[in-house]
């Protein structure tokens, strides 16, 4: 596996991959610390298409101003034997200065998908977030790229992005959802699990547990409402320490409900359990008659 830290070098190591035959390259984005979710997504890109490159790039701003990018963790040497082993071609691990070299002015903003739940909560995130990949996207031009569901915000903004700004990546259906994986108590896999104490880390499974509830009730005819109250005073109970947001939600809009009207739904959560914010959302299906 070839590691790229220059733009340079990534343009040499992907023209090489593109010299080897007209085989398809998938991109995997990463702000590393590498857990099964991650491999999870290696493992369909390299299912999928012919060569992976996937990035590590910790990215300042999609982090407010009070959050945690001092201390998320960074463990580069770690992380590349992970993805060598999983048959990546090219590791894209820029500094901060060459993603962003002085002078940068340029932010990427999408309206409506990203502005409430996470957007609402982490003012300038999904900014940040659609800003990286567009340059992602532009530096590695790869013809897929894989996205986890755990980030479902996330997913809806990229896509916004690469259909407003023409990104258009040549794979039909080129930005590629992979759902969730979870732990065997069924805590969403996730970097910032492990600033978890044990206690907590315990306690973390009442989301999963708590949402699965609310969606039987949801789907059972229950109102919504009292189902997402019921889920907050379980978490609390359990050890969280504030709900920011558990909202039903139309899963392609992301716009609110207060009942399922037969479109696809989605549960979305984001909850603190001490100084550490978790995310996790599912479907919601609708039983059908
Ligand atoms: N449990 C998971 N299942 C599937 N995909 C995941 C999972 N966790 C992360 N991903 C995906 O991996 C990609 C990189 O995510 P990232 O490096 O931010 O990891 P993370 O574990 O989500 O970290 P964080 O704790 O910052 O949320 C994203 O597309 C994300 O949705
Ligand atoms: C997509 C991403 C790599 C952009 O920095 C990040 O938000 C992530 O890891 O989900
Ligand atoms: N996985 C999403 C990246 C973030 O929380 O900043």
């Amino acid at each position: 596996m070839q590691i790229a830290t220059t733009r340079d070098v990534l343009r040499n190591a992907v023209a090489g991959l593109r010299r080897q035959g007209a085989g398809r390259i998938a991109l995997v984005p990463t702000m590393g610390a590498l857990h099964e979710g991650h491999l999870t997504l290696v493992r369909r890109a390299r299912a999928e298409a012919d060569h992976v490159v996937a990035s590590i790039f910790v990215n300042p701003r999609q982090f407010g101003p009070k959050e945690d990018l001092a201390a998320y963790p960074r463990q580069l040497a770690e992380d590349a034997a992970m993805l060598e082993a999983e048959g990546v071609a090219l590791l894209w691990a820029p500094t901060v200065e060459e993603m962003y070299p002085a002078g940068f002015v340029t932010n990427v903003s999408v309206a409506g998908v990203s502005e409430g739940l996470c957007g609402a909560a982490r003012p300038g995130h999904f900014d940040g977030v659609a800003t990286v990949v567009c340059k992602l996207f532009n530096q590695v031009q790869p013809d897929m790229a894989f996205f986890g569901e755990k980030d479902f915000q996330q997913l809806a903004v990229i896509r916004a992005m690469a259909r407003d700004l023409d990104l258009t990546l040549p794979h039909a259906d080129a930005i590629i959802g992979v759902p969730t994986v979870r732990e065997a108590d069924g805590l969403a896999m996730s970097s910032r699990n492990r600033y978890l104490s044990p206690e907590q880390r315990a306690a973390a499974a009442a989301l999963p547990r708590a949402m699965r509830k609310a969606i039987a009730a949801i789907v059972g005819g229950a109102n919504a409402t009292a189902a997402l109250a019921e889920l907050e005073a379980e978490m609390t109970s359990a050890g969280f320490t504030s709900v920011d947001y558990a909202v039903l939600a139309d899963a392609a809009s992301l716009a609110p409900l207060t009942a399922l009207d037969g479109a696809p739904a989605r549960l979305l959560v984001a909850a603190r359990i001490g100084g550490t914010r978790l995310i996790d959302n599912m479907a919601v299906m609708p039983a059908l008659k």
